[in-house]
């Protein structure tokens, strides 16, 4: 059975603005994905039944059953969707998880796993779905999946899923997850959440004052949030990604930002990455159709 590797590249959102709520509940961003070369791992094989077996390894994933595992459920929805053969084939799949993006930090982490799982799954099941068609069935799994299927840094509105891509300038970013988590459900439905800030231009991003609408209710309920920012602000404009926890800043060089890290208390969680404008999925997965033609 052929099997592929894929990484499943972790995601800071550079400024993040609420710009209204729908009547369904969720809310209008305005955001910009970065993508990071920094990321989870998953092994794929395709198997001759219909079982979808996952093995989870690494930090922070105690508390997800492998049936709740996004992983798991994105194989299912795939195989699942209207526009797949099912009378074709066996659609079944042995999956390595390895986790190095913190769970529950505002990083993407989950909604990644799941769209590295549809691209290589589409790709090992010979479904031939579309970008599109896989990215509306991410959707349903989260609002951060399409920006990993779609693979590209990008501007975002809507709910997140309203993409236009971006070539951001390379940065080096020093992540800190502070030890805490902060549930998304929670604080998006936060009666002090603020949820009418005006929508901007793409030029007013590059050019003007941004900021996170999350941060400032953050801090006050989360003192290790607040306290990793004060940490960082000491090196350079430091901010919050998504919903939380974690924070970030960005410099010129590796070196500058491992010179930080060097410094990062040793109770919180830190990485240096690079910011990527392509996630590597594609490349990964160009490779597995290669060996398929051969
Ligand atoms: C904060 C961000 O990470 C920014 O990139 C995303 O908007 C959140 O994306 P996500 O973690 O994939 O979130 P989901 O799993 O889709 O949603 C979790 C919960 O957050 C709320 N939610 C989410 C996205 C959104 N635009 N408005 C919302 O109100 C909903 O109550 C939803 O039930
Ligand atoms: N493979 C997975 N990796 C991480 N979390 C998972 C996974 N499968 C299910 N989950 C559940 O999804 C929740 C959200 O995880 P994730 O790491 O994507 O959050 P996040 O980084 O805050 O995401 P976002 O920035 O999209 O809000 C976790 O608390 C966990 O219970």
């Amino acid at each position: 059975m052929p099997s592929v590797t894929v990484t499943a590249p972790a995601k800071l959102n550079l400024f993040l603005h609420i710009t209204g709520q729908r009547s369904d509940g969720y809310h209008n961003l305005q955001t910009v994905f970065q993508l990071l070369d920094y990321g989870d791992e998953l092994t794929l094989s395709a198997r001759d039944d219909d079982r979808i077996i996952i093995n989870a390894q690494g930090a922070s994933l105690n508390d997800v059953a492998p049936q709740d595992n996004l992983v798991v459920r994105a194989a299912e929805a795939l195989r699942a969707a209207e526009n797949v053969n099912k009378a074709r084939k066996k659609l079944g799949a042995d999956i390595s998880l390895t986790k190095r993006v913190p769970t529950g930090g505002g990083l993407g982490g989950g909604s990644s796993d799941a769209a590295s799982t549809l691209l290589a799954l589409n790709s090992l099941w010979s479904l031939n779905l579309s970008t599109e068609a896989l990215a509306n069935i991410g959707r349903k799994l989260g609002a951060d999946v399409p920006v990993f299927v779609r693979g590209q840094s990008a501007w975002a509105e809507g709910i997140g899923e309203e993409l236009t891509p971006l070539e951001l300038p390379e940065r080096w970013f020093l992540v800190i997850h502070p030890s805490c988590h902060v549930s998304t459900k929670v604080i998006f439905s936060h009666p002090q959440l603020t949820r009418d800030t005006p929508a901007i231009t793409m030029a007013a991003f590059f050019t003007g004052p941004t900021r996170n609408d999350f941060e400032n209710l953050v801090r006050r309920l989360a003192d290790p949030v607040d306290k990793a920012l004060i940490w960082l602000e000491k090196f350079g404009e430091a901010r919050m990604t998504g919903s939380g926890a974690s924070v970030f800043a960005s410099f010129d060089s590796e070196a500058q930002a491992n010179r930080v890290q060097r410094k990062v208390p040793s109770e919180w969680h830190s990485f240096v990455a690079r910011g990527l404008n392509r996630s590597p999925v594609a490349a990964q997965l160009e490779g597995l159709s290669l060996a398929k033609d051969r």
